[in-house]
Formats: structure tokens, C-alpha cells, sequence
């Protein structure tokens, strides 16, 4: 973690969140130096200063927008620039194909959806950036990053290696990208991120003249370290006092980066070769959005976190599903009098009622390739009691012109698809799933991978999972307009 000294902004009424930052050389990927690890302590040596008592006394220091505190401190007294409405603000998420430990890490679904998506639908919807981007190396990085709306910069091989750092890498792209003035580099390894977060710090550049801002977490912990003393190897405390154990509620903590994001400008990452400078500013997040993903076993953990606190994209008001292959097995039985028959499974109609009784219409869609016959979908629409889109051979085609006459956008829209046909529409689409017998090419555009297979309740899976995003995504907005009055 970089020091934050205390060498702050002189300005009166600047108690918070601006203080100068001495920034320390970038890490690289492979070579950077964690702490040695704590071993048990042979002789704890005295502190130079009653660490304790300097903790204590110190003003508590918060950022401007302490994401969830109900009071928001007050803001710096600084003056937005002239130049403010003409700054070009993009978003820039770092995914490199040869991640190591967790294969393509970056596009591994993490609880249904490929890792950089959490975070690209964050940066999309907060509709602050002018661009949004992927800086990539990877041909499926780059489909996906596309499938979330995002632009792709393919890197180069100089800053693809394991060495690379972070700082190289956006320096490459704001090189060749000379419209950009300010950059967010957003970690997809931090999937709990939230538009409003991305939304107030931006805030903090744009209006209160910040130039770098990243976010942090609180820590409260306490730190030690291994020190050589003569032939001996000896712990030291870094912020405490053995002897004047600080209780939680008497200490502030650390602010500790948490790896979301880092907001800064083209001057200092090309001519200062920093990310943080500048007038610095943080802005802190609460622990349960601070997930950092680091080794395999933070993986598992991740997907609890996002499952409850990660950002579920906008409300769905319409769900399209493909027929034959999702609510249907595929199959079409012929009798011996000629008549064709399907099965449908009443799971999936009673997932379609859920839908519907939460609002969520539903369309049947039933393409031109299909071997169903007009009066067959019917009835099944009948029973289902939904509208039915009848669709060619480019689905979208037919599917935006349905949603035209709804007024309704792709990012209200939850699709259900099974086959290479639907892979426009799976990557439009706000939600998107595949039951799990899904061929590979849909699989890998649709957000959601349903456990069950196409005609055995794959539908019902699908229309809880958009229930539970929507009741997230409502009570996340009922909080934040809470909180802002
Ligand atoms: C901005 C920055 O310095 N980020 C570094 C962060 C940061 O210091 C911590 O997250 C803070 O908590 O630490 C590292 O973080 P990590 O290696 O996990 O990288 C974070 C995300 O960025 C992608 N990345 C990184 C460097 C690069 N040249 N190209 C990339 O595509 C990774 O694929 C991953 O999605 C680290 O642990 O070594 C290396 C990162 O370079």
C-alpha cells in the first residue's frame, strides 16, 4: 500500500480525502514483494512512539463519499475547470488473456457471468464515461468484452507479458488514444463494484478538481514486521503498541487500496509515469464490496460476495424465450395420424407465471427454421398465456423492431436463447441464458449458464435468477434514493 503523508492540502475545510500522495514505483505483475509472513513473535522491541495514543488522536479522517455513511462529510472548496464539459472520461479494465493461476481468469464465469462482465456492466450503466474499453490480448476477451458494450484495444506483446504492469499497459492505450483526458482503470478483480460508486468518484474528479482518485477499504489491521537484528531475525509491530492494545472502536484503521478502481489523468500517467498525484483524493468503499481476487481460493468466496452485494444490471421488463430448445427439449414427436406433438414442462410455465405476476412479460419466440407448425405454437403461447415473435433467420432483426413498438431498450430485456442464431440477441440483452445443454458458441455469449437443460425447468432457473437481479437492483436503487435525500 502506498504511505499516505500527512503533508495535506492547506486549504481550510479540507479535513478529508485530499491529501498528497508520494506515490511508490508500480509493481509488476510477478515481481512485486508482499510482506514477509507473520511467524510468532521471539521479542517484541519497543516502540519508538506511543502508536496508540497517535492513532487516537487524530481526526477522523473519512473520504468525501464514504459510499454508505449517512452523513457525507462536507466537500473540498475546489473549483471545477473550465475545460470540465470537453475532458473525454474513459473507462479502461485491464483483462489479459494468460492470467496466471486461474486460467482466463478474466472471462471465468464468476456466479454465472465471465468476471469482467460484473464490472463492465457497472461501467456501462453508471453512463458517465465517454468510452468504455478493454485493453486485451485475447480473442474470447474480446468477444465478451464487446458482448458488455465495451470497445477493445488490443495491446501489444511488449505490455501482454507477465511482467507488465498496470501503469505500461494504460500507458500504451492513452498513447494511442489522444482523446483521452481522464482514465478509470477498473479492475475486473474486484466484481462488487456498483455504478453510484463509480458515479461519486467521478464526481470527485469532474467537479471538485481532484486529480487521481481510487478507492480503498478501512482496515483495522494490526501490522508486523520481520526485521534482522545482528544474527537475529526479530518482529516488529508497524502500527500498534503491544502494550496499548487499541480496541476497534478507539482506532480509525488504515485505509488500504482495494484494487476497484484508480481514476487519473493522461498528464500523469504519460508525464509523470504515475496513477496516483497530484491532488489525491480517495474514495472509500465498504468492506463487503472490497473483493479482490487474487488466488483460486478468493474464488468461491467472490461468488458468495457478488451473489449478494455485486451489481445485478437494470430491471427487466420482458423476457424473451426461444421455444424450441428452451422451453421445449427440442424434440418434436410425430404420431402415426400425422400430428406433431411437444412436451413442455410445467416448471417452466409456472417460471413463466412467476414472471408475469412480477410484471416481467414474456414473448415466445419461434423461428422460421423451426420444425413447430403455427398451430402447435399457438397453443403453446395459449397455454403459457404469452404473445409469440415469430422470427427469420436474423432474430434481432425481428426482435428489435418488437421492442421498438414496446419503447422498450436491450438493457431491459432478458433473453433466453440455445444456438449460434442467438448470439446477437445473448449479447445484447441486459440478462441472457442458456439452458445447460447449450451449444458452445451460445454458451459463451450468454451471461447466465442454467444448471438445468432445455424443456426440464431451464425456463423456471432462468426466471428466478432475472427475479432475484431485479430485487437487487431495486433494493440497491431504493437505498441509494434513501440515502440522497
Ligand atoms: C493499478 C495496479 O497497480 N494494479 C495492480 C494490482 C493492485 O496493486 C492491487 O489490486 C491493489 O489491491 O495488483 C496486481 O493485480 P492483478 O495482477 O490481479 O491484476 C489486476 C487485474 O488487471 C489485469 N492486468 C494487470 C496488469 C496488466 N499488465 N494487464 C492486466 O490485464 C489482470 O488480469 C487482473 O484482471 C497484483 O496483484 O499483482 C497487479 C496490478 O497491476
Amino acid at each position: 500500500m502506498c504511505p499516505i503523508t500527512k503533508d495535506s492540502y492547506s486549504e481550510p475545510n479540507q479535513l478529508v480525502a485530499v491529501e498528497r500522495i508520494r506515490p511508490e514505483p508500480t509493481r509488476t505483475g510477478s515481481d512485486q514483494q508482499h510482506p514477509p509472513p507473520l511467524v510468532p513473535c521471539r521479542r517484541y522491541p519497543v516502540c519508538g512512539e506511543p502508536l496508540q495514543s497517535a492513532m487516537m488522536s487524530q481526526a477522523r479522517k473519512r473520504s468525501l463519499f464514504a459510499a454508505d455513511d449517512d452523513e457525507p462529510m462536507p466537500a473540498p472548496k475546489l473549483h471545477a475547470r473550465g475545460d470540465e464539459a470537453h475532458r473525454h472520461v474513459a473507462a479502461l479494465v485491464l483483462a489479459r488473456g494468460g492470467s496466471k493461476g486461474i486460467t482466463l481468469k478474466n472471462i471465468k464465469k464468476l456466479a454465472g457471468l465471465p468476471l469482467l462482465g460484473w464490472v463492465l456492466r457497472a461501467a456501462v450503466d453508471c453512463n458517465m464515461f465517454h468510452s468504455v474499453w478493454v485493453s486485451t490480448d485475447h480473442d474470447e476477451i474480446e468477444k465478451v468484452a464487446r458482448s458488455f458494450g465495451a470497445q477493445v484495444h488490443r495491446r501489444s506483446a511488449e505490455v501482454s507479458r507477465d511482467t507488465s504492469s498496470s501503469l505500461e499497459t494504460i500507458q500504451e492505450f492513452v498513447r494511442l488514444h489522444s482523446e483521452v483526458d481522464v482514465i478509470c482503470n477498473i479492475q475486473a478483480t474486484s466484481p462488487c463494484l456498483h455504478p453510484y460508486h463509480l458515479q461519486q468518484a467521478l464526481e470527485m474528479i469532474t467537479l471538485q478538481g481532484f486529480d487521481s482518485v481510487f478507492s480503498v477499504v478501512r482496515r483495522h489491521h494490526f501490522r508486523w514486521q520481520e526485521v534482522k537484528e545482528g544474527n537475529n531475525k526479530v518482529t516488529k509491530p508497524l502500527n500498534l503498541d503491544p502494550a496499548n492494545r487499541p480496541r476497534r472502536q478507539d482506532w480509525d484503521g488504515e485505509l488500504c487500496e482495494n484494487g476497484s478502481f484508480y481514476f487519473t489523468t493522461r498528464d500523469l500517467v504519460l508525464n509523470k509515469n504515475i496513477l496516483q498525484g497530484g491532488v489525491t483524493g480517495y474514495y472509500e468503499m465498504k468492506p463487503e464490496f472490497s473483493v479482490d481476487i487474487d488466488v483460486d481460493i478468493d474464488w468461491p468466496v467472490a461468488e458468495q460476495r457478488v451473489l449478494r452485494y455485486g451489481y445485478h444490471g437494470k430491471v427487466v421488463r420482458l423476457m424473451f424465450c426461444n421455444i424450441s430448445g428452451c422451453l421445449t427439449d427440442g424434440r418434436v414427436l410425430m404420431s402415426g395420424s400425422g400430428e406433431d406433438m411437444v412436451a413442455i414442462n410445467t416448471k417452466d410455465t409456472v417460471g413463466i407465471q412467476m414472471l408475469q405476476s412480477e410484471e416481467v412479460e414474456v414473448v415466445l419466440v419461434t423461428s422460421s427454421v423451426d420444425l413447430l407448425n403455427s398451430v402447435l405454437v399457438d397453443k403453446l403461447a395459449k397455454r403459457a398465456g404469452c404473445e409469440v415473435a415469430k422470427v427469420g433467420e436474423e432474430p434481432l432483426k425481428d426482435l428489435k423492431l418488437v421492442l421498438e413498438r414496446k419503447k422498450l431498450k436491450w438493457n431491459q430485456v432478458a433473453f433466453m436463447g440455445n444456438d449460434k442464431v442467438d448470439v446477437s440477441c445473448l449479447n445484447l440483452a441486459g440478462l441472457s441464458a442458456v439452458p445447460s445443454d447449450a451449444p458452445i458458441v451460445a454458451t459463451d455469449a450468454a451471461k447466465y449458464t442454467c444448471r438445468n437443460v432445455g424443456g426440464s425447468g431451464a425456463v423456471r432457473e432462468f426466471g428466478e435468477y432475472i427475479l432475484l437481479q431485479r430485487e437487487k437492483a431495486k433494493m440497491k436503487q431504493d437505498r441509494i434514493d434513501t440515502s440522497s435525500k
